[in-house]
């Protein structure tokens, strides 16, 4: 079975702010998508690995392979506006009527996905159809009331919920089907957007130390993660 990854980066990383766009940033003396598209290929050497950054950023990631003898084949894609245009100038790129292939879809800014849950959300999109790693919440969790302010808010029982991951996989043809919909602000994962046409998510456990890294703060956890 043929099977995709779509891995986005075409985000403005305003969170992480800095001169050099958070993928690119070295941690531990290689950037962090190289290291993310590293975890990919060491699941599966035979996935099908397609990058998706914004055009002002291809020439220095270019830059940055041939600085790094960066091998790993991949296809382009440019970024779009949001994730969800993103993800949609990626699967561009896979073939229309391969009604068995899979598809998932990963954040470049997540290099320490590991490869049992990679193996795993594939696996169980295979079966299912749409898979999604996630994590229990290991901290009180509060709901805060109508208008939001701080004084005003309940705790909430925390088994109730789970902290979405990715990869995030799919049977291509309902990705395809799902990423036609117009855009809708609440589509902030592939999830959403599959669910979207009533179409079941199933949920596998994620790994923990697949942290999105989206602010200065998750750098350094980036760093002690590969210190030990
Ligand atoms: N237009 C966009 C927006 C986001 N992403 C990608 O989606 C993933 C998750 O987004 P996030 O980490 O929040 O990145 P940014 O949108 O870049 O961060 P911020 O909201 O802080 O600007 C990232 O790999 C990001 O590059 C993308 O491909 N295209
Ligand atoms: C897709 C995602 O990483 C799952 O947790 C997340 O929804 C991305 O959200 P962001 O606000 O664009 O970081």
């Amino acid at each position: 079975m043929k099977k995709y990854a779509i891995v986005v980066a075409g985000g403005k990383g305003l969170r992480m702010g800095g001169e050099i766009p958070k993928q690119f940033i070295p941690v531990q003396g290689r950037p962090v998508l190289m290291r993310t598209l590293d975890a990919f290929h060491a699941y599966d050497e035979s996935v099908e690995l397609i990058v998706v950054l914004p055009v002002a950023q291809q020439g220095y990631w270019n830059e940055l392979c041939r600085e790094y003898d960066f091998r790993i084949p991949y296809h382009l894609a440019d970024g779009g506006e949001t994730r969800f245009h993103s993800v949609a100038n990626g699967l561009a790129e896979v073939p229309d009527g391969e009604t068995d292939a899979l598809v998932s879809v990963h954040d470049g800014v997540r290099p320490f996905v590991s490869r049992e849950v990679i193996a795993a959300c594939y696996e169980s999109a295979f079966r299912e159809r749409a898979a999604i790693p996630v994590v229990e919440v290991v901290e009180t969790l509060r709901c805060l009331e109508s208008n939001g302010a701080e004084g005003d808010s309940i705790t909430v029982d925390r088994a109730q919920y789970r902290l979405v991951q990715t990869p995030q996989a799919f049977r291509a043809d309902v990705l395809k089907t799902a990423y036609r919909q117009e855009y809708r602000p609440f589509f902030t994962d592939d999830a959403s957007v599959v669910e979207a046409m009533g179409v079941q998510v199933k949920l596998v456990p994620g790994n923990r130390e697949n942290i999105k890294i989206t602010t200065p703060f998750d750098l350094k956890v980036a760093e002690a993660l590969l210190s030990d």
